[in-house]
């Protein structure tokens, strides 16, 4: 989902499940409530799944199944979920406590790995951004370096390195060094670590320590897991040890034949195909728990956009759900969290909050979370948050786009998008473009009526639902055939006439069905 310099590719939405309820439909003339299709995304005790990003890690599986629901298959037996446990074991990435650190970039000057439509202060700011969000860390210091090949062993020439050399070792204040390439190779980083003096890190290792610290489920912890053992495969290959830095003993392990190397290759392996297994499970349970809720009918709108462009706040404000937690922070939400709402017909519908696109995101970890995508592709429809106020707001929509393209979801899904310019309250005068846009201050609760109003107009479009007033007889069948085939939103009943005013949302095959029952 992220452009990786010139090559965006799809991403992390990760999905999390849906538990079962009786469809709210079941209960006229009472519209469905919010709270009643949240019951249908409850993961047992702890509530809505996919509560804010601070709270201790809720399941991604959810808890047991009721009576009389689709039974789930692969029920996981207790120690499965602890072996899974073993598999999260690791050692921190990044030291702890404070860092002051010195940001260097390599600008592509020319090549074929110049980044494409991009500048280097945009990176350059998006690379800060990321050293901001980790706890204690500031950056004291930034140096752009011309490079003609950032893949290459050193990265820079021999000049350059000497005068970087001399300027991170000459400064008393750096502590530590953020290369601003997505992957550093063992020995460079071995030996830049050497000649600066201190510890250097690439995009990769700030990356998944944030998404380390901010995984909540077990889908998205075995995802960044599994994006992470090829950082343990090059330690293994550069190092002869592992990570985890337990003691290599001797070059054969006594009788199995095999070399230490071997033994720990073979440990790697067996580990990625648990994780892909567990994936797997999670991911099957996931699909089917999807199927009940698109049987349930309630529509589903996923929320999208740049990192911290206010997805989760826009869906805090759009259905008031205070356990909801925004946070000033690139990837606050990496867990693909479920939220009901209603919309001004008291239609409920369903808001996926999604993890944030970066550019230039480690492809390994997209990869590693690119099942999850499965949902977006099966939602009603699709929400852009933009935050305008951004000063590269534009790339980052181009960023969103161009990744989006790549994610091949269903042209209508693409076309009826609709963009919601954010944070106008610090924009005066804003006024967006296009016949799907609107501005809103989602933490001001600024545009929200204008907003609502466009999505249920889509939403109904893209379900192929109509929202109606319908004249029915009392004495009639009409009503009770309305409860049964639509939701009932309103009634007006007038006794002295014999007639009700039903205010109802029907697909548009019930309608055709209704008007062939009951002649105008
Ligand atoms: N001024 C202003 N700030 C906003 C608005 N909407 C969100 N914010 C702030 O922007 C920051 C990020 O908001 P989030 O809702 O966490 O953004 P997000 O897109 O969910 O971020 P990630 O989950 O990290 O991708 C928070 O500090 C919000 O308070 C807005 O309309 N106006
Ligand atoms: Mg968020």
């Amino acid at each position: 989902m992220w452009a990786v310099r010139a090559a965006v590719r799809p991403g992390t939405w990760l999905s999390r499940v849906v538990r079962g309820c009786r469809a709210p439909r079941a209960a006229p003339p009472l519209p469905p409530r919010p709270e009643r299709a949240l019951a249908a995304f409850r993961e047992g005790p702890r509530g809505p799944e996919g509560r804010g990003a601070a709270e201790p890690g809720p399941r991604a599986d959810g808890g047991k199944g009721r009576a009389g629901e689709e039974k789930e298959e692969d029920e996981e037996p207790e120690d499965e979920e602890e072996k899974e446990e073993a598999l999260l074991r690791r050692d921190p990435l990044l030291p702890a406590g404070t860092q002051r650190v010195c940001l260097v970039h390599p600008e592509v000057k020319c090549g074929p790995g110049k980044p494409q439509g991009s500048r280097a202060e945009w990176q350059v700011a998006e690379a800060r951004a990321l050293v901001h969000t980790l706890d204690g860390w500031s950056v004291v210091e930034t140096m752009v370096v011309p490079t003609k090949t950032p893949d290459r062993k050193l990265i820079f020439g021999k000049e350059t390195l000497e005068h970087l050399t001399e300027k991170i070792r000459g400064s008393k204040e750096i502590t530590a060094v953020f290369l601003n390439v997505e992957r550093m190779a063992t020995p460079t980083k071995k030996e830049l670590e050497a000649a600066w003096g201190m510890r250097v890190f690439d995009r990769f290792t700030v990356v998944l320590h944030i998404f380390r610290g901010n995984a909540r489920t077990r889908e998205a912890r075995l995802q960044v897991a599994l994006a992470e053992l090829p950082l343990l495969r090059s330690h293994l290959k550069n190092n002869g040890a592992p990570l985890d830095g337990r003691g290599r003993g001797s070059r054969y392990i006594m009788g199995s034949g095999e070399s230490f190397l071997q033994v720990q290759q073979r440990l790697l392996k067996d580990k990625e195909a648990k994780i892909r297994r567990a994936l797997e499970r999670l991911r099957r349970k996931r699909l089917l728990l999807g199927r009940q809720r698109r049987r349930r009918e309630f529509p589903v709108i996923s929320v999208l956009g740049y990192t911290n462009c206010g997805k989760t706040t826009l869906i805090k404000a759009l259905t008031g759900d205070a356990a909801v937690q925004p946070r000033d922070q690139l990837f606050a939400t990496l867990d693909v969290t479920a939220h009901a709402g209603s919309l001004p017909s008291r239609l409920t519908v369903i808001y996926m909050d999604t993890i944030g696109f970066l550019s230039q995101l480690p492809h390994s970890l997209i990869e590693s979370f690119s099942a999850t995508l499965e949902d977006v592709a099966h939602s009603d429809l699709l929400i852009h948050v933009r935050d305008v106020s951004h000063p590269d707001t534009e790339q980052q929509k181009a960023s969103v786009l161009s990744a989006l393209r790549g994610l091949r979801l269903p042209a209508a899904l693409l076309d009826s998008m609709v963009e919601v310019h954010n944070k106008v309250d610090l924009v005066p005068g804003h006024s967006p473009m296009g016949p799907h846009a609107v501005a809103v201050s989602a933490l001001l609760g600024l545009g929200l009526e204008e907003l609502k109003a466009k999505l249920e107009d889509a939403v109904l479009r893209a379900t192929g639902r109509r929202a109606l007033t319908l004249r029915v007889q009392l004495a009639g069948a009409q009503l009770s055939w309305l409860h049964r085939e639509a939701t009932v939103q309103a009634l007006d009943v007038m006794p002295e006439a014999g007639v009700a005013d039903v205010k109802v949302i029907i697909s548009n095959s019930a309608y055709g069905k209704f008007r062939k029952l009951f002649p105008e």
